[in-house]
């Protein structure tokens, strides 16, 4: 990658656009593609994202485009920021030039019907590109504002991983690397579920015990997911594990959370996310992931429980009450004592 070359950034909202100006404060040119040309163009014009990131000022290295097909034919080192439901209908048109090319997935979710992790779509769409994730606690706004961020760039191709975070790492921003591109995939897209709990729990003022239950024994779940997809448990220890679930369950400024204290307030699903306005990728994943988890029989009691409330007529009460009727369990039973360490 020539230090000329621009970088692309695919997407216009708000971790597409923290990104983008990490990237620029490094000094990298960066082509920030985004579909719409209204949005384009009031970037361009303000300098700053007004529709996702307001108040951050856009680096002066970011253009904000929107012809793909150039973007593509100019960049060797892409970062996809673009919702799960979108990124295989924008990107499988232009599979051939991606070829040989490090594409990044930065997108925390699960493709409906397939059960794919993003970089598992862009594998089947270019197989011949070289592939890696970035995930971890991340607030796109938090970034944005330089507060103190450190992520996991994950990968088999070890120079990709030295490039992204060559690219990436700064004096507020740590860029981690990691081989288990799937451990860390999976961990971003599986914690948004419990964001969603961990904020109905909160718009109820349930107390701090509740609070540390959830979200531990929401670890316990995500990693005897991870277990019986053949994913290495000791990565949900990690940043793009227990970290991203730590702030994403915690923090009002996380979309899942905020999803979830709408639903807490009395609004129903339709409503809370068109309140919203933003991805949040953790209504979708709730869905594929209780499908999933039924069909190989992992016990994942958090996500039936919200499950049966958004979708199959539930109360939270009748589930609450299910939920701690069950039989007692052992405490740490989802890693495997031999085989990982
Ligand atoms: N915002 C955050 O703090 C973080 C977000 N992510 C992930 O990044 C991904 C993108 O999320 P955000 O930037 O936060 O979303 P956002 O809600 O801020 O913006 C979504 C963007 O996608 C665009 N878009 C929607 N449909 C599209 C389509 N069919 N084609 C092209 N563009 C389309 C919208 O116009 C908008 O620019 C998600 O998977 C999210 O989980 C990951 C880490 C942090
Ligand atoms: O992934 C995130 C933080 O790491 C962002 O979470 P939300 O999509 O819930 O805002």
């Amino acid at each position: 990658m020539s230090e000329q070359q621009p970088i692309a950034v695919l997407g216009g909202g708000s971790f597409g656009t923290a990104v983008a100006n990490l990237l620029g404060e490094n000094g990298h040119r960066v082509w920030q593609w985004m579909r719409d040309p209204v949005q384009a163009e009031a970037m361009r014009t303000r300098r700053e994202n007004p529709r996702y990131l307001k108040g951050v000022p856009l680096h002066p290295l970011v253009e904000p485009v929107t012809d793909l097909a150039q973007v593509l034919a100019g960049t060797e080192l892409l970062f996809v920021a673009l919702p799960s439901s979108a990124l295989r209908t924008v990107l499988a048109p232009h599979a051939p030039v991606l070829a040989g090319k490090m594409l990044v997935s930065l997108t925390k979710g699960i493709e409906a019907g397939t059960f794919k992790l993003m970089s598992e779509i862009l594998e089947e769409i270019v197989p011949q590109a070289r592939l890696g994730v970035i995930s971890g606690p991340n607030l796109a706004r938090e970034i944005a504002e330089h507060e103190l961020t450190a992520t996991v760039v994950a990968s088999a191709d070890e120079a990709l991983c030295s490039a992204v975070q060559h690219a990436l790492h700064g004096r507020r921003f740590r860029v981690y690397a990691s081989s288990d591109r799937f451990g860390v995939e999976l961990g971003g897209a599986l914690k948004n579920v419990y964001a969603i709990i961990a904020g109905l729990a909160a718009a109820l003022n349930m107390g701090e015990n509740t609070r540390s239950m959830l979200i531990t024994r929401a670890l316990a779940e995500m990693t005897r997911f991870a277990v019986s997809q053949g994913a290495n448990p000791m990565t949900f220890l990690g940043l793009a594990g227990v970290g991203d679930l730590i702030v994403t369950c915690s923090s009002p400024k996380s979309r899942n959370y905020q999803v979830g204290f709408a639903l807490g307030q009395g609004l129903s699903l339709d409503e809370a996310v068109t309140r919203l306005g933003e991805v949040a990728e953790g209504v979708n994943t709730l869905k594929v992931l209780k499908a999933r988890a039924a069909q190989l029989s992992v016990y994942m009691p958090l996500v039936a429980g919200l499950h049966a409330i958004l979708f199959e007529g539930r109360t939270l009460e009748q589930v609450i009450e299910l939920l701690m009727a069950g039989e007692p369990k052992t405490d740490v039973d989802f890693i495997p004592t031999t085989g990982f360490i």
